[in-house]
C-alpha cells in the first residue's frame, strides 16, 4: 500500500469536488441546500442520530450528483450531436440523483417539520 499514491488520489478527488461546486449548476444548488440544512440542524438542535441520518442523506445526494456530472461530461465528449441513446443515458443518470434527492427531502421533512410546528 502506497500512502503517497493514496494522498494523490485524495487530491484529485478534492479537485473534482471543487470543480462540481464551481461549475455545475445543480451542484451549486446542492451546496446551498447543504448549508441551509446544516444551519437548520444547529438552529433546531437536532440530536446525534438525526445528524447521522441527515449527513448520510446529504452525502448520498452529493455522490449521485458527482457521478451524474461525470456521466454528462463523458457523454458530451463521446457525442457532440443529438443522439437518442445519449439522451437516455443522461436522463437515467439524472434519475439516479432525483431518487436520492426526493428521499433526502422526505427525510428532511420527517426530521425538521415536527420541530418547526
Ligand atoms: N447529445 C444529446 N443527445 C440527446 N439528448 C441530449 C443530449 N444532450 C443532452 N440531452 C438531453 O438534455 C437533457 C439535459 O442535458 P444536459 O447535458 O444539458 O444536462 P443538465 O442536467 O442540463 O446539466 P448541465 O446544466 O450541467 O449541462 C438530458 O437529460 C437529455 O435528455
Amino acid at each position: 500500500m502506497k500512502i503517497s499514491k493514496m494522498l494523490r488520489s485524495f487530491k484529485f478527488a478534492f479537485v473534482g469536488m471543487a470543480h462540481l461546486v464551481r461549475f455545475e449548476n445543480n451542484a451549486q444548488f446542492h451546496f446551498l441546500a447543504t448549508l441551509l440544512v446544516i444551519f437548520a440542524g444547529y438552529w433546531l438542535n437536532i440530536d446525534r442520530n438525526e445528524w447521522i441520518i441527515i449527513i448520510f442523506a446529504m452525502a448520498l445526494v452529493w455522490s449521485a450528483e458527482a457521478f451524474n456530472s461525470a456521466i454528462e461530461k463523458l457523454c458530451d465528449k463521446v457525442e457532440t450531436e443529438q443522439d437518442p441513446l445519449i439522451g437516455k443515458v443522461k436522463d437515467m443518470a439524472a434519475a439516479g440523483v432525483l431518487f436520492l434527492a426526493i428521499a433526502a427531502a422526505v427525510v428532511g421533512c420527517i426530521i425538521f417539520l415536527p420541530k418547526i410546528f
